[in-house]
């Protein structure tokens, strides 16, 4: 039987095989999975969770199964008070808002029947409001329930592709670590993900760890956690620091040359070891994590500048594999449309076709943004055009700016008058413009190391200022 993840994530009608829910694979499933998700019985207790959710929600696997959704509203935020009110009344819900781990997120309710019809309980699932994609949703997973095998329904696979895969799988069950190169939006992130779904390591916790994200004052906190009641700790909860969360899985660390030279000294001191310290400790804890590190600049150019440490070059690059860039594989552009298409046409109506001419103009182009930039046209055809696509639709990204991440011009005021009819003070818009130069540099520069160097400023204020909520 085939059971499809967004048969449970998005419609509550479905009746699911008595027993289905016990298989055991199902906990695999849930750890493929891009987000933080558990399976919640109708009593409100929780069944499983994934490790995703346990770094979202910063509580650990072991405090939150057999325990009520509703006991963790005080310590994890209001958002999941929403979601278990929503449990108890059986209604499906979408919640966003801020936890108490200072996450932004979104979280979806979906109530579970059994084949009676009776409600066997719920899916949540949850991820970081920053990370709303239409392409990196957990709808985009399918769980075999016969095999246990997860697959990407929304992924185009080629035979290198797989050999990637095949290839960087035996090379972390033996314990080496996988580096991923390629131009930006080639896919690094995704094969990544489908390398944690396959490899050995199973329902083991898959952690993404976006670097360019981590400050330097944040780096310990963030990896290593916080110990809960030490001096350190201001939520008295202590934090789970990411190595934690990856224990007996894989730790991604994508973008790795986005970490400092201070970051990637501690990042060598842990591999060296794998053992660390959370803060506000002395105890040294082991942890058996598998490394994936992916990054889009030219490593060794780094290592020779002195901007990236030779020695945890040697440690990440045992097994390095390069992703091609989209326009050295003219083969894969048809199947990357088909599937676009077929994902953006889900519910749609019209329904979109493409013309001859707008398909020509697909092929030629050279897609400087790889695969995102095709989603990117793809979906921008989908905005504009009602059942055909033409030629006149084609709109290919203004600057490298769109190819290389989805930034946001300002949303703020931008006449005099509305600039005097708003009555946000002068200081958040500076900010905000502020936030917005320094995200157009960083999507030009294609990292945040690269931004600070091109406006002349040091890569800690650029992280301090990227991380200050708008
Ligand atoms: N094989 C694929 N099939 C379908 N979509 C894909 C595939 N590979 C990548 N994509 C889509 O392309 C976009 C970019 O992919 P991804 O984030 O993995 O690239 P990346 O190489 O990690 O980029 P960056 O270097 O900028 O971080 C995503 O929206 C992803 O879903």
């Amino acid at each position: 039987m085939k059971f499809y993840a967004n048969d449970v994530t998005s419609l509550s009608h479905r009746r699911l095989r008595p027993g289905f829910i016990d298989d055991p694979q199902f906990g695999t499933f849930l750890e493929a999975l891009p987000d933080g998700a558990a399976l919640i019985e109708a009593d409100g207790r929780i069944k499983l969770v994934n490790g995703k959710l346990e770094l979202l929600l910063n509580l650990a696997r072991g405090d939150l199964v057999g325990s009520e959704l509703a006991k963790h509203a005080k310590t994890a935020g209001p958002v999941i008070q929403k979601l278990s009110t929503a449990l108890h009344q059986l209604k499906r819900v979408e919640v966003s808002g801020t936890l108490n781990s200072q996450r932004s997120v979104v979280a979806n309710l979906s109530i579970l029947r059994t084949a009676d019809g009776g409600a066997y309980g719920a899916l949540l699932t949850m991820r970081e409001a920053s990370r709303q994609s239409r392409n990196e949703g957990s709808e985009n997973f399918r769980f075999d329930a016969e095999t246990g095998s997860v697959t990407r329904t929304s992924f185009v696979r080629t035979p290198e592709i797989d050999a990637i895969v095949k290839q960087a799988e035996t090379a972390l069950d033996r314990g080496a670590s996988v580096l991923l190169t390629g131009e930006t939006g080639t896919g690094k992130s995704e094969v990544a993900r489908l390398i944690g779904s396959g490899s050995e390591a199973g329902a083991a916790p898959f952690v993404h760890v976006r670097c360019g994200l981590l400050s330097d004052a944040q780096f310990d906190a963030e990896m290593f956690g916080i110990e809960p009641g030490s001096a350190m700790d201001t939520s008295t909860r202590g934090k789970l620091g990411y190595v934690e969360a990856a224990d007996g899985g894989i730790l991604f660390l994508d973008q790795i040359t986005d970490l400092s030279i201070a970051a990637q000294s501690k990042l060598v001191a842990f591999l060296e070891t794998q053992t660390f310290s959370r803060l506000g400790s002395a105890q040294r804890r082991q942890a058996r994590i598998r490394i994936i590190a992916a990054t889009n600049e030219n490593l060794t150019d780094l290592v020779a500048a002195g901007a990236f440490r030779s020695d945890l070059y040697y440690r990440i690059a045992v097994m390095p594999f390069e992703l091609p860039p989209l326009r050295e594989q003219a083969g894969m552009i048809d199947a990357l449309i088909e599937h676009h298409l077929r994902s953006l046409n889900l519910g749609r109506k019209p329904q979109l076709r493409l013309s001859a001419e707008f398909l020509a103009k697909l092929h030629a182009h050279s897609y400087p943004g790889n695969i995102r930039e095709l989603a990117n046209i793809l979906e921008r055809v989908a905005a504009v055009a009602d059942d055909v696509g033409r030629a006149e639709h084609f709109i290919a990204p203004m600057s490298a700016l769109e190819t290389r991440s989805s930034v946001a011009l300002p949303v703020g005021p931008t006449t005099p008058e509305s600039l005097e009819a708003s009555a946000t003070p002068f200081k958040d818009l500076v900010q905000e413009f502020e936030t917005w130069v320094l995200e157009k540099s960083i999507a030009e520069n294609g990292s945040k190391r690269s931004a600070a160097k091109a406006l002349g400023i040091d890569i800690a204020t650029l992280v301090r200022k990227t991380k200050r909520k708008r």
